[in-house]
């Protein structure tokens, strides 16, 4: 996720949680690729979230359906007395799309299939990146911007270089690690935390269940073979789809959980903790993923990685000579013409 400076909110609009009434800020939010796999259910979640007040859907094909069809959606927001406006923008619209947006949402360009690495699609998406970036830059430069389109590890110093030509930054979620450490430690998916450090893709993605809350005390090698299950885990979705694309729903509920931070960290919630791979000191790379603390300005702090097993020490430094030729990649991709 990416961040300039802090948004100005244009009103406040009402939302009821539980019994309580409360003012928050009117935010915008936009969907770039809306009419995608991931960009549909992820136009119906954040519709369904009472701190978007407007919510803009862009793709270059098919989004007046899309947001017909999510418009007739009853959202809590609209029960609650939210007034939501939902408005579908074509391709020479991306101006209105992005005008007043406090945050933007990247889901555009093609998925993998199966026997494709994410870095395969470098040459389509990594355009198709830079060019929405510019747009962000000159028409909502204090947005936060949330990156799903791949490859990560490299669309994301993209948006870093596009932004630094006229702004700042930072960047996106991996909230997937959840679901399988539960199945193995037997407890509530619900209650558990699990920190995922590095990058996305392969063995770039480090978990750290030395880390995961609460704590399960999981042998070695079930720690090996969760490890391995969640940096291949979404391979396993391209598979199972046999030409079909990749992981959408569970990508968009992990994009819609983490616009719902960032939404909630610009609203000055205290204590908003998410994984993210954004601008980092953390290691010598320039970029990486672990904990930040979200707030009124985005990416307010990028929290240490705490201390590591000697097996997660090991996966770090695997994975910083993949991880930093992905990050030049891009940063050099950007920087051409
Ligand atoms: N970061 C992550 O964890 C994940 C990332 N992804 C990535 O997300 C991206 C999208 O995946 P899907 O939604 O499944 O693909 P999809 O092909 O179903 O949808 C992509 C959408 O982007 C649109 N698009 C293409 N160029 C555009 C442009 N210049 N402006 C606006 N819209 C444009 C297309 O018309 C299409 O509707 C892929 O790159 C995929 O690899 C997918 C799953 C998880
Ligand atoms: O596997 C893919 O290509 C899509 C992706 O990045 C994910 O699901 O995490």
């Amino acid at each position: 996720m990416f961040r300039s400076v802090a948004p100005s909110a244009a009103g406040k609009h009402l939302v009821r949680r539980g019994y309580a009434t409360e003012t928050v800020p009117a935010r915008k939010l936009a969907v770039l690729g809306a009419a995608g796999g991931i960009g549909q259910p992820l136009a119906l979640l954040v519709k369904l979230n009472p701190l978007v007040s407007q919510l803009a859907l862009y793709d270059i094909a098919n989004t007046p359906g899309v947001a017909a069809d999510v418009s007739h959606v009853n959202s809590r927001a609209e029960k609650f007395m939210t007034v939501l406006r939902i408005s579908a923008w074509l391709p020479d619209m991306l101006v209105k799309t992005l005008e007043g947006c406090d945050l933007v949402i990247i889901s555009a360009g093609v998925p993998r299939k199966p026997g494709m690495s994410r870095d395969d699609l470098f040459n389509v998406n990594a355009g198709i990146v830079k060019g929405l970036c510019s747009a962000i830059a000159k028409y909502c430069p204090t947005a936060l911007v949330n990156m799903i389109s791949n490859p990560v590890n490299s669309t994301v110093p993209i948006a870093a270089e596009v932004f630094k030509k006229a702004g700042t930054y930072d960047e996106k979620s991996c909230l997937v690690a959840k679901t399988f450490y539960a199945e193995k430690a037997k407890i509530n998916v619900a209650d558990v935390n699990v920190p995922v450090v590095g990058g996305h893709a392969g063995i770039t993605v480090l978990p750290l269940f030395s880390q995961a809350t609460p704590k399960a005390n999981l042998a070695q090698g079930d720690i090996k073979v969760l490890t391995k299950r969640m940096q291949d885990g979404d391979t396993e979705v391209v598979e199972a789809k046999a030409g079909k694309g990749s992981a959408t729903l569970s990508m968009a509920y992990a994009g819609a959980i983490f616009a719902d931070a960032c939404l909630k960290g610009l609203n000055g919630v205290p204590d908003v903790v998410e994984c993210s791979f954004v601008q980092s000191t953390v290691t010598e790379l320039p970029f990486f993923a672990s904990k930040v603390r979200l707030g009124k300005n985005g990416v307010e702090e990028v929290l240490g990685l705490s201390s590591l097993s000697e097996y997660e020490k090991n996966g770090l430094e695997s994975l910083k000579p993949e991880l930093k030729a992905s990050i030049h990649k891009g940063i050099n991709f950007a920087n051409q013409s």
